[in-house]
C-alpha cells in the first residue's frame, strides 16, 4: 500500500497543483528503480483523474458519508484494479474494500468491459538499444584509464551488467539495417530481462533509444555533415575541418551524446535546455556517459542566447518541446484509439493512410488540446528561426515526437517561407514512410516520419535542412 500512497502523493502535485508531469515524475523518481511502473500509473490517472473524482463523489453520496477521503489514493486504486495488467490491487485497506464492492458500479462508470482482452496486448513496439562507440578521444582516454585502474568491486557488477545484455544482444537482438551500433529487441525479451534485474540499464555502454529518436542526429551526420566535410578535405589549401555543433533543446540528452560521439574529435557539442530539473538530469548524464569533456551542458534559454559568441557552429539539432502525440503510452494516446488503428491496419480495402488518420485524431481533440498544438508548433517555428540567424550556419535537423502536421509538415513550410536562403534535403531516401505532401509544401516527402501503429517504433518526424 505504501507505494499507492507514494503514487498518490505524487498525483496531487500534477493533477492538483498542477505540476508538469515529466518534470514532477522526474523529481520524484529519478533514478528509482519504481519509474517505469510510476510513469505506467500515473499517466493512467492524470487522464482519468476528472472522471475518477466523479465517481468516487458518487460512491460518497450513495454511502451518505465520506468513505472516500482521500481521492488521489482512490483514482491510483481504481487504476491499478481496472487499466493495469494485474489487473488487482496488493495489500489491504479500506479503499481496497470500497473498490470491491463498487467493482460493478465503478466499471459501468468507466465505461469498461471486465472480460475485454487487455489492450496492451495490442500494438507493441520494438525496443532499441544504442550500444555507444566510445571513439571520441576523452571518451576513448576516460576507458582506458577505467580499463587500467584495478577495479573496485563496483566496476566488477558493472562489467558482470554489460555482459549480461551483451549477451541477450548477441542471442535475440537484430543488427538496425540503417543505423549502426542500434539493435532491436522484441518488447517480450526485453521486458524480461529487465523485470528479472534492471540495473542493466546502468551501464555506460548502451542508451535505450528508440530508433526514430536516433533518426535525426545519424541522418544529419550521414546526408549532410560527412559529405560537405569530405568535400572540405579535398581542397587541400584547407586544414583538416573542425567545427561545432548546438543541440538547441536538449535534456534529457540522447541526441546530445549521439552527437558527440559522432563528431569523433571535431569539435564540441554545447547543448541547450532551459529547464533547471531536466537541465540536472542532462548534465548528470553527460557525466556518467564520459562525454563531459565533448559537451558543454548550458541552463540557458536558447531563443535569448547572443549567436555572435558561437562563430564555429556549423550545424544544429532542433527537437523542441512537443505535443509527444506520437508515443503510444503519452496521456493523449488513449487505449481506444489504439483499438481503432489496429482495426484500421487490418481493414485492408479502406485502409485510412497515416496523414488521414492522424486529421482525423486531431479533429478529435478538444479545442484546449488543439490550441496547445497550434502553440507548439508557434514555438518549434520560433526555434528554428532563431538558429538560423546564427554566422556560420551550414545545416540542421528538426525533429518532433508529434504525429500532428501542425508541429511538422506546416512548421518546415512557414520556416522555408520566411527563411529563403535555406532548403530541404532528401532525409534517409531508403525509408518507405515519408512525411505528408501537403498543398503548402508539396515537397514533404524529402521529410520522414515514423508511424507508431506500423513502423514499431514512437511516432516521429524528420526534417533536414542545409543553407543553400
Ligand atoms: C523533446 S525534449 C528534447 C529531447 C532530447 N533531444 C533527447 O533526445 O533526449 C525538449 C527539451 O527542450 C527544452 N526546452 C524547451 N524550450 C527551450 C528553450 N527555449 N531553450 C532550451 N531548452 C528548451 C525542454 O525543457 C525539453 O527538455
Amino acid at each position: 500500500m505504501n507505494k499507492y500512497i507514494s503514487y498518490s502523493k505524487v498525483l496531487k502535485q500534477i493533477a492538483v497543483d498542477k505540476g508538469n508531469f515529466k518534470t514532477v515524475l522526474f523529481r520524484e523518481y529519478k533514478g528509482d528503480s519504481k519509474l517505469k511502473e510510476a510513469y505506467g500509473i500515473l499517466i493512467k490517472a492524470v487522464k482519468n483523474y476528472d472522471k475518477i473524482v466523479e465517481i468516487g463523489q458518487l460512491i460518497n453520496q450513495k454511502e451518505k458519508k465520506n468513505v472516500i477521503g482521500n481521492m488521489q489514493l482512490f483514482c491510483i486504486l481504481v487504476i491499478e484494479q481496472f487499466y493495469s495488467k494485474k489487473k488487482k490491487i496488493e495489500g489491504g485497506g479500506q479503499l481496497k474494500k470500497i473498490i470491491t464492492e463498487n467493482k460493478d458500479f465503478i466499471a459501468g462508470q468507466l465505461n469498461i468491459d471486465q472480460n475485454a482482452e487487455n489492450s496492451s496486448n495490442l500494438i507493441k513496439q520494438d525496443v532499441h538499444v544504442r550500444w555507444i562507440s566510445k571513439q571520441s578521444t576523452e571518451n576513448k582516454l576516460k576507458k582506458e584509464k577505467k580499463e587500467s585502474k584495478k577495479k573496485s568491486s563496483e566496476d566488477k557488477m558493472q562489467i558482470e551488467d554489460d555482459n549480461r545484455l551483451q549477451n541477450l544482444m548477441i542471442q535475440k537482438a537484430e543488427p538496425d539495417d540503417i543505423i549502426e551500433n542500434l539493435y532491436t529487441l522484441n518488447y517480450n525479451d526485453y521486458q524480461a530481462v529487465i523485470s528479472k534485474d534492471s540495473s542493466v540499464l546502468d551501464s555506460t555502454d548502451i542508451v535505450i533509444q528508440s530508433k526514430s529518436s536516433a533518426m535525426p542526429v545519424y541522418l544529419l551526420f550521414k546526408n549532410i555533415i560527412d559529405s560537405q566535410q569530405k568535400q572540405s578535405l579535398s581542397d587541400a589549401s584547407r586544414p583538416s575541418k573542425q567545427f561545432d555543433i548546438i543541440d538547441c533543446c536538449s535534456a534529457p540528452g540522447n541526441k546530445t551524446m549521439q552527437a558527440a560521439e559522432y563528431i569523433k574529435g571535431r569539435g564540441k557539442v554545447f547543448a541547450f535546455e532551459k529547464n533547471q530539473q531536466r537541465f540536472e538530469l542532462l548534465q548528470e548524464r553527460v557525466q556518467k556517459y564520459g562525454f563531459d569533456k565533448v559537451i558543454s551542458c548550458l541552463n540557458e534559454d536558447f531563443l535569448s542566447i547572443d549567436v555572435s559568441q558561437y562563430p564555429n557552429v556549423e550545424y544544429f539539432v532542433a527537437d523542441p518541446s512537443c505535443s509527444g502525440t506520437g508515443m503510444l503510452n503519452h496521456i493523449y494516446f488513449d487505449e481506444d484509439q489504439i483499438k481503432l488503428e489496429e482495426e484500421n491496419l487490418q481493414n485492408q480495402q479502406n485502409k485510412k493512410s497515416f496523414m488521414e488518420r492522424t486529421q482525423q485524431i486531431f479533429e478529435s481533440y478538444d479545442n484546449k488540446m488543439k490550441q496547445r498544438i497550434i502553440g507548439l508548433g508557434q514555438f518549434q517555428l520560433k526555434i528554428l528561426n532563431k538558429l538560423a540567424t546564427f554566422p556560420n550556419i551550414k545545416a540542421f535537423s528538426y525533429s518532433t515526437c508529434s504525429i500532428h502536421q501542425q508541429e511538422n509538415e506546416d512548421v518546415v513550410f512557414k520556416f522555408l517561407q520566411e527563411n529563403k536562403s535555406f532548403e530541404l534535403v532528401e532525409a534517409c531516401p531508403q525509408w518507405k514512410t515519408r512525411g505528408f505532401k501537403t498543398k503548402s509544401l508539396p515537397d514533404g516527402n524529402k521529410c520522414i516520419r515514423f508511424n507508431p501503429f506500423e513502423d514499431k517504433s514512437d511516432g516521429f518526424f524528420v526534417a533536414l535542412f542545409q543553407k543553400k
